[in-house]
């Protein structure tokens, strides 16, 4: 895989006429990511835009509720032809079972083949500290991350969003057909911002991720296509 297909860019920004000019200002991004910002300000026309681009959709929705509801919105989800989808590991087993099955219903229903449907194990933003004092759980971070990755494997997800820091554990824990998205990647030469547990993009490819979501290192640097490609020739 190229390089440029390796990086999602999210599209965190509050409207489509922001989202739309970021895309046309970086052709080379084949992957964007539609997170809540945009989805809960301007609903999912924008995946059809992106969709009419031929580029790949990452949905990022984070579902996390009890089985029946996260089923109905997996259902709805799985009818935009969309690549990646999110849910909280911490959803359990029960919910991520049924958003599995959902999924592949709603997909079914309009033609498209089902979303790769993955968990967040623990948000990139979150620390040991907070892990412990805040969440009260018990297990070290590195642990804890790979058991929520295990018990969406076990529950027949295709993947998991973890931080670089988690990959090359989860990697050879789960093996090389389980999907390992990382955000919380920074070259050298960004800020960190709120993420907690990061690497550099080389790095956490090495590591073993199959991609990278990278959002502000390129869409708020001087001049985000130069910061694109610095990062693809990076890896
Ligand atoms: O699911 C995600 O993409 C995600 C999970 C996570 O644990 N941490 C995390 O930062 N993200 C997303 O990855 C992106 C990171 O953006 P930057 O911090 O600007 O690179 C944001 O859109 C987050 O919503």
């Amino acid at each position: 895989m190229a390089n440029n297909n390796k990086i999602i860019v999210p599209l965190d920004v509050p409207t489509q006429e922001q989202a739309i000019a970021l895309v046309e200002k970086l052709p080379q991004v084949t992957f964007w990511k539609v997170g809540l910002e945009l989805f809960v300000s301007t609903g999912s026309e924008i995946l059809t835009i992106l969709k009419e681009r031929q580029k790949r959709i990452f949905l990022d929705l984070k579902f996390h509720d009890i089985p029946n509801t996260v089923a109905g919105a997996c259902r709805a989800a799985g009818r935009y032809g969309v690549d990646l989808l999110t849910i909280h590991a911490t959803a359990g087993r029960k919910a991520l079972q049924a958003a599995k099955a959902a999924v592949a219903e709603g997909a079914a229903a309009s033609g498209y083949s089902p979303p790769k449907l993955i968990a967040i194990t623990l948000l990139t933003s979150l620390n040991s500290r907070d892990l412990a004092f805040d969440l009260k759980i018990p297990l070290e971070l590195p642990e804890y991350a790979l058991q929520m990755a295990l018990l969406a494997q076990e529950a027949g997800l295709d993947g998991a969003v973890c931080s670089p820091q988690e990959v090359a554990q989860l990697r050879q824990t789960c093996g090389d057909r389980f999907l390992l998205v990382c955000p919380g990647v920074r070259p050298k030469w960004a800020e960190a911002g709120d993420q907690q547990r990061n690497l550099t993009p080389a790095e956490a490819i090495k590591a073993g991720a199959d991609y990278l979501v990278i959002g502000r290192p390129i869409t708020a640097a001087p001049d985000p296509v130069a910061a694109f490609e610095r990062i693809c020739d990076e890896i």
